[in-house]
């Protein structure tokens, strides 16, 4: 007996809940790999489903003992590990909303997520290096045999609530928002668990699959990683970061690891493709990799193409969505892609979603062509953003096509429009439309053009200031190794033969590789800081 009254009875199998949904195959599969990761010491280990179980409840069972109540927040800052999921599933199973955060996330970015989220634990791994946490946060560390506890969180008084419900929170992700003050996602155990189901029902793994996860923690895209592989009795292949740092060392522990789908963002394959398109091929004549998902961005097509070339084996899917429905629609691609298709289809939304495009006069866009912006019906809309009302009212709006009904639906901000076979098509963000001399321009579509020029490895636009008022459309691009720099009347040339005069760049910058976000897409608001001055 906890010193604390009667523990709450733990979420029950029958209910929606993260831990339930994630340790299915402890149950059916105790002895499978759940995740395979390097070790400590050098070379990998494997931890089972079994055991995976047994460390999640031995660290339930130490932080049921610290008398936190449902809805009490949990810091998580790790990597994707076994014992980082054995932590988060702790955490589902007592109804404790975690927030994931990277070792990498500077001291006053986590400053803010704490005094967002008001924490009443913080939790690193064992060898985490993080100091400074501020009272009254409890603060420890996890390892294989559960959490150690530091400091003690502040006394909580007598616990109000009884058990975890699916439409408890299972976590919050803090997005780095445009705006200074992060924004915290806040997403139900219900809302989780349907869309892995959706995903389930597209068939893309079995339980003899390992998948490849490169997201930090703190990125959706890393739990889902979790939940797409235990969901369906695979493992989860954690890369760890220094492994992502050099194409050579993410190739070669792909190959140890036996990784069968690798989960990235697009900007990953970027280095791989320029700097190791050889080893990259041997990857694909092994026959391991059976598919590629990829997120978060839009996936140039040229270097979609390249990629395929070298895993011809593999399937290639568009995972779409923002983190407020954790995401929408997972697309199987052609392989190879239609020459000369500009834009990649996000498909239709997982069973159990739905995706409409909505026009500037708030009726329903379906006629192929034509642009629209998306707003989705969903099971796993999320709960709203963390403590702030009127931006969750802006995003969660009422349903367009049925507002007697109360319902809302999520409006993404992204644009897309119908194709000839009902799939949806990504236009963009709706706020990155730019004018050039009062013309619409896509950026994608000229970063398409230019990343087609031979020698031309990636291409990325931005219509940047200039001092006469009058805005200048760059284009920053990475040349193939050895290739000679670009010369920026060819490339003009070469974009006026297939778009309009005023999508030609009027500035050219050859780049070894282009800013990154925390998340690994293109950091297109450092763009300007590359311009020579
Ligand atoms: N496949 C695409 N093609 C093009 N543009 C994409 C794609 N996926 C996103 N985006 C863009 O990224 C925005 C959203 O950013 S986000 O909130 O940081 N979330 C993300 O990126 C990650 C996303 N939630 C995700 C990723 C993997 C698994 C899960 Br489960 C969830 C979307 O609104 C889109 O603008």
């Amino acid at each position: 007996m906890s010193p604390f009254g009667p523990r709450p009875p733990r979420a029950h199998a029958s209910v929606d809940n993260l831990r339930t949904h994630l340790l299915d195959g402890a149950r059916t599969a105790p002895h499978r790999p759940a995740v395979i990761q390097a070790a400590p010491g050098g070379g990998l280990e494997t931890v089972t489903y079994g055991e995976l179980a047994a460390r999640t409840d031995r660290c339930a069972d130490a932080l049921d003992d610290l008398g936190l109540d449902v809805g009490d927040r949990v810091v998580i800052e790790s990597d994707t590990s076994a014992d980082a999921v054995a932590t988060l599933l702790a955490c589902a199973t007592l109804g404790l909303p975690f927030v994931p955060v990277s070792p990498g996330l500077p001291d006053e970015r986590l400053r803010a997520v704490i005094d967002g989220a008001g924490p009443a634990l913080y939790l690193q791994a064992e060898d985490g290096r993080r100091t400074g946490i501020p009272e009254p946060v409890g603060t420890g560390r996890f390892g294989p045999h559960g959490p150690t506890l530091e400091r003690a969180p502040a006394p909580r008084g007598p616990r109000r609530r009884r058990t975890v419900t699916p439409v408890d929170t299972a976590y919050i992700i803090f997005t780095s928002g445009t705006t200074g003050r992060p924004k915290g996602v806040t997403m139900s155990h219900r809302g989780v668990v349907s869309f892995l189901r959706g995903v389930q029902a597209s068939g893309f793994l079995t339980p003899r699959d390992r998948v490849a996860s490169t997201a930090p923690l703190q990125f959706d895209f890393a739990l889902f990683d979790i939940g797409f592989a235990l969901g369906h009795g695979a493992a989860l292949v954690p890369v760890p970061r220094d492994r992502l740092s050099w194409p050579r060392r993410f190739l070669s522990f792909l190959r140890e690891t036996g990784a069968t789908q690798i989960d990235a963002v697009p900007s990953l394959w970027r280095p791989v493709l320029r700097h190791e398109p050889g080893m990259l091929a041997e990857l694909g004549e092994s026959g391991t990799v059976r598919g590629v998902l990829f997120s978060g961005e839009a996936f140039p097509p040229a270097e979609l193409r390249h990629l395929q070339k070298l895993l011809p084996g593999a399937d290639f899917i568009n995972l779409y969505g923002p983190t407020e429905v954790m995401a929408i629609s997972v697309t199987r691609l052609p392989n190879p892609l239609p020459a000369g298709a500009e834009r990649l289809s996000i498909g239709t939304a997982v069973p159990g979603a739905e995706m409409t495009l909505i026009g500037p006069d708030g009726r329903i866009v379906d006629e192929p062509g034509r642009i629209g912006e998306i707003h989705v019906r969903s099971t796993s809309l999320f709960s709203g953003y963390w403590n702030d009302p009127q931006t969750t009212a802006a995003a969660l709006v009422p349903d367009p096509l049925d507002r007697a009904s109360g319902r809302l639906v999520l409006k993404t901000g992204d644009l897309a429009s119908h194709g000839p076979d009902g799939d949806l098509y990504f236009h963009g963000r709706a706020d990155s439309q730019v004018q050039i001399r009062g013309n619409r321009v896509e950026l994608g579509e000229v970063e398409g053009r230019i990343a087609a020029f031979p020698g031309i490895t990636g291409a990325v636009a931005a219509v940047l200031p200039h001092q006469d008022g009058e805005p200048r459309l760059h284009v920053f691009v990475t040349p193939a190794p050895g290739s000679p720099a670009p010369d920026p009347k060819e490339i003009a040339a070469f974009v006026r033969a297939a778009l309009p005069a005023y999508m030609v760049p009027h500035h050219l910058h050859p780049v070894d590789a282009f800013p990154l976000t925390p998340n690994g897409k293109v950091d297109r608001a450092a763009l300007s800081a590359l311009v020579p001055s």
